[in-house]
């Protein structure tokens, strides 16, 4: 079964939009899980542009499939994750002022380095994902790392699959049968939509977990956030 997390950083966006509580991002999330999300992803970035980090810790309270907290590992994150301890903690390499995620680990230059997080992150309780473009080459040296899971950055995947779905897919899939191989969990994520889900799905052996946030919500304003789930949710059968 591949799971479905729903990234909620754009109901923090329209929130904070106005300054109130509205829409409400506990609420929301609450509503996630009971229109059938199976867990929780949320994004914290250092300006708390969206997500803020005491949303996190409120979130933590209310969550009760799983919460995935994404980002890169600087001190205050890290701070972050002891305090709350989610479920999984996914490491992606942003810089401070990335408008979105646009690259995965370099996990050759910057192995010693994610050894010390993962190991104590998963010394703390979590499961860990580490965000990777789909090369063989980031994947074999992600198993060095002592990661749980990777997330492949479907970025490419997502812009493609509309001209050339199997051209699309193919540096994938071969990420996906060696993280198998090499006994790496797989999760998969950014821009991915009702169009493309499927097809990913389909075709990624192992696929445990994708965390979808911005085509999800945006597909919820027309067709309301307990349908849209319930869509996603087939796509992934
Ligand atoms: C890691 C990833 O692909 C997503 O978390 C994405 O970056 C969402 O972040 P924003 O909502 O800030 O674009
Ligand atoms: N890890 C990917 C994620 O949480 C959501 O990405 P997107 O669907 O907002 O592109």
């Amino acid at each position: 079964m591949t799971k479905l997390s729903v990234n909620i950083n754009k109901i923090a966006t329209l929130r904070n939009a106005r300054g109130h509580n509205r829409p409400d991002l506990l609420q929301a999330a609450r509503d996630c899980e009971r229109f059938g999300a199976q867990g929780i992803t949320v994004h914290p970035r250092p300006d708390e542009r969206h997500i803020r980090y005491q949303d996190v810790r409120d979130l933590k309270a209310v969550v009760t499939t799983e919460l995935n907290i994404e980002g890169n590992p600087t001190p205050d994150f890290l701070n972050l994750v002891r305090e709350v301890r989610p479920e999984q903690v996914t490491l992606v390499p942003d810089a401070p002022d990335a408008i979105t995620s646009n690259a995965g680990w370099d996990t050759v230059r910057h192995q010693i380095f994610l050894i010390g997080v993962v190991q104590e992150l998963k010394a703390l309780g979590c499961r860990v994902s580490i965000f990777l473009d789909p090369s063989p080459e980031m994947v074999k040296a992600a198993v060095a790392t002592g990661t749980d899971r990777i997330e492949l950055y479907t970025e490419d995947y997502a812009r493609l699959y509309p001209t050339d779905p199997a051209a699309a897919l193919a540096p994938y899939q071969t990420a996906a049968v060696l993280a198998q191989q090499l006994g790496l969990g797989l999760n998969a994520g950014h821009d991915l939509d009702l169009d493309n889900l499927a097809y990913l799905k389909q075709n990624l052996p192992g696929l445990e977990e994708v965390s979808i946030g911005h085509a999800l919500i945006c597909d919820a304003l027309y067709l309301g956030l307990e349908n849209t789930i319930q869509l996603y949710r087939r796509q992934l059968v």
